[in-house]
């Protein structure tokens, strides 16, 4: 298996993005890309990012009508991603049509609950389910839908592999211990997360804010070492 980490490369500036990639790639698995970068340099951005031959993660959480994702996921196939997420909350149709329009070497991964999110938070929207239940309910959808996998917090994750043998699990909201947790509310350590289950672990600030990327992306990736579940290879 290859690195697990994806980093988060949210930043508008392009040279900044380049630069990072450049300064982290030889410790992590792949790059992934967000709203922030995608929203100042377009699919020109993502193609210049793709020059760093790592994989590239489009997290672009699609949420429209059938026929609106269906087409986005289309347009967005030149790019070659290996995964591209949408959220689940945009319901079976919508799912069923991303999965169809999408290249057969990219993993459609449908977003729960956002891990910014608690139980109060979703309550203020009206789900009364705690996030639990709520991403176990979405995770469902998705499986049925025909998503590749899910994206969800380390503290739902190893509830959400037992029942999906085989799926996909994306797990963001990620800290080393004491760091920061910005706007992050279900958190949990890299290490744990694999443990628990997660296959691609997504990591920014801890790695972009450090005051040297290289070598916190290098120090989590060798965190990861004392993982069980860290195939040989990683
Ligand atoms: O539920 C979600 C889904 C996606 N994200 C994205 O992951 C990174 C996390 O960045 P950090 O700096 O490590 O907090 C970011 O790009 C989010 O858009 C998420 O955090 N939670």
């Amino acid at each position: 298996m290859t690195n697990p980490i994806y980093v988060a490369i949210d930043t508008p500036e392009l040279g900044q993005a380049k630069a990072l990639a450049a300064a982290v790639s030889p410790h992590v698995g792949g790059l992934k890309l967000g709203l922030e970068f995608f929203a100042a340099n377009g699919p020109a951005g993502v193609a210049a990012l793709s020059a760093a031959g790592l994989p590239i993660f489009l997290d672009l959480k699609l949420h429209d009508i059938p026929n609106t994702v269906g087409k986005a996921v289309a347009a967005l196939a030149p790019l070659a991603p290996a995964v591209l997420t949408v959220h689940a909350a945009g319901g079976r149709a919508m799912l069923e049509a991303a999965k169809a329009a999408a290249s057969p070497g990219c993993k459609v991964v449908a977003v729960t609950v956002l891990t910014s999110l608690d139980g109060d938070d979703l309550a203020a929207i009206g789900v009364t389910s705690d996030p639990a239940d709520q991403v176990e309910r979405l995770a469902d959808l998705a499986r049925s839908a025909g998503c590749d996998g899910i994206v969800c917090s380390g503290e739902e994750v190893a509830a959400a592999a037992e029942r999906w043998p085989g799926g996909t699990f994306v797990v963001p909201g990620l800290r080393p211990s004491g760091s920061d947790l910005g706007d992050q509310k279900r958190v949990l350590t890299p290490v744990d997360a694999l443990d628990r289950g997660a296959s691609l672990l997504v990591i920014g600030r801890p790695i972009t804010a450090a005051a040297d990327p290289a070598e916190a992306a290098r120090a989590i990736a060798a965190s990861l070492l004392s993982s069980a579940a860290l195939p040989a290879g990683a």
